[in-house]
């Protein structure tokens, strides 16, 4: 099988990362096309996969075709793909967004089609992704796509009628939660704390906050309680957040996020 990026941005050159590190993907199974063709031949030098110089030939030479670029250029790219389009082929899009009957539309209405949505995260083997396919996916094409973002991460199945909400607390959070750790680093050096050291920390207690919710199978709010000694020090800070609309900004955040990708495939 040969893997075939189109787009070689951010979330391409973290799987492809992935996939090269892994036993599991050949390098030289691997081939890219970016419009600036220098990253192509970036990746090309760093991890020793081919640099294609057109979406025909990336698909002449790929089975497995993955869309990398930006939602809005779908449209740009999709004209180009649909006209090589070979029935070996298998779609995987990671766009946000753009929903498995918009490719059926513009590209094929018997294509196998999968619709991931990994994260960020990818970029240090711990994506949090999800997966909807079209009724032509067979087993074998999906645990072969299922194999591949596991080399960066955890892959779970989604109906499609959730991946909205998933793209946003799965897709777009950790830039949230980049921001929570950024701010309690921040306030930490306000009392004189030097920013590195408080990044460290924060960063930390973030993780092994999110263990205990994965391990302990205690709802949040016990947990909340244990920290929260009577007439203690952390009582005053979840009253503050509290106060200050802590949940509702959340909710609201992640309101405005789903509401983006729901009108992305409109
Ligand atoms: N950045 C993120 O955290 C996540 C992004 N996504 C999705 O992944 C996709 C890619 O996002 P990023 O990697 O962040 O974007 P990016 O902007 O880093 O990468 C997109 C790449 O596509 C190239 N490109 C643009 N037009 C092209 C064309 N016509 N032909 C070939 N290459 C072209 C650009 O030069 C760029 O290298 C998007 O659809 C996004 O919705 C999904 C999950 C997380
Ligand atoms: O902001 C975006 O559109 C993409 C989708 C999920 C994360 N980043």
């Amino acid at each position: 099988m040969k893997y075939g990026f189109i787009g070689l941005g951010n979330m391409a050159t973290a799987i492809i990362k992935g996939m090269c590190k892994s036993e599991d993907f050949e390098s030289s199974s691997i081939h890219g096309f970016n419009r600036t063709i220098a990253k192509a031949t970036t990746l090309a030098t760093t991890y020793g996969i081919h640099a294609n110089n057109s979406i025909e030939e990336l698909m002449a030479n790929c089975d497995v075709i993955i869309l990398s670029v930006k939602p809005q250029m779908l449209p740009d790219v999709l004209p180009e793909v649909k006209k090589h389009l070979l029935d070996r082929h298998i779609i995987v899009s990671i766009a946000a967004g753009k929903n498995i009957s918009y490719f059926q539309e513009n590209l094929s209405a018997t294509t196998p089609i999968i619709r991931v949505m990994p994260n960020i995260n990818a970029i240090v083997g711990a994506s949090t992704s999800c997966y909807t396919a079209s009724e032509q996916v067979t087993d074998a094409q999906l645990q072969l796509v299922t194999s591949l973002f596991e080399t960066v991460g955890t892959i779970i199945e989604v109906p499609e009628n959730l991946f909205s909400i998933f793209t946003t607390i799965g897709g777009s959070s950790p830039a949230f939660t980049y921001m929570y750790i950024d701010a309690l680093a921040r306030a930490a050096v306000r009392e004189g704390m030097p920013k590195n050291m408080a990044l460290d920390i924060a960063a930390n207690a973030v993780l092994g906050s999110a263990k205990m919710i994965l391990q302990s199978q205690e709802h949040p709010w016990e947990l909340v309680d244990r920290v929260c000694s009577p007439g203690g020090t952390t009582i005053q800070g979840v009253s503050s957040l509290q106060s200050n609309h802590f949940e509702t900004t959340i909710h609201d955040a992640v309101a405005a996020v789903t509401n983006k990708d729901r009108n992305l495939s409109k």
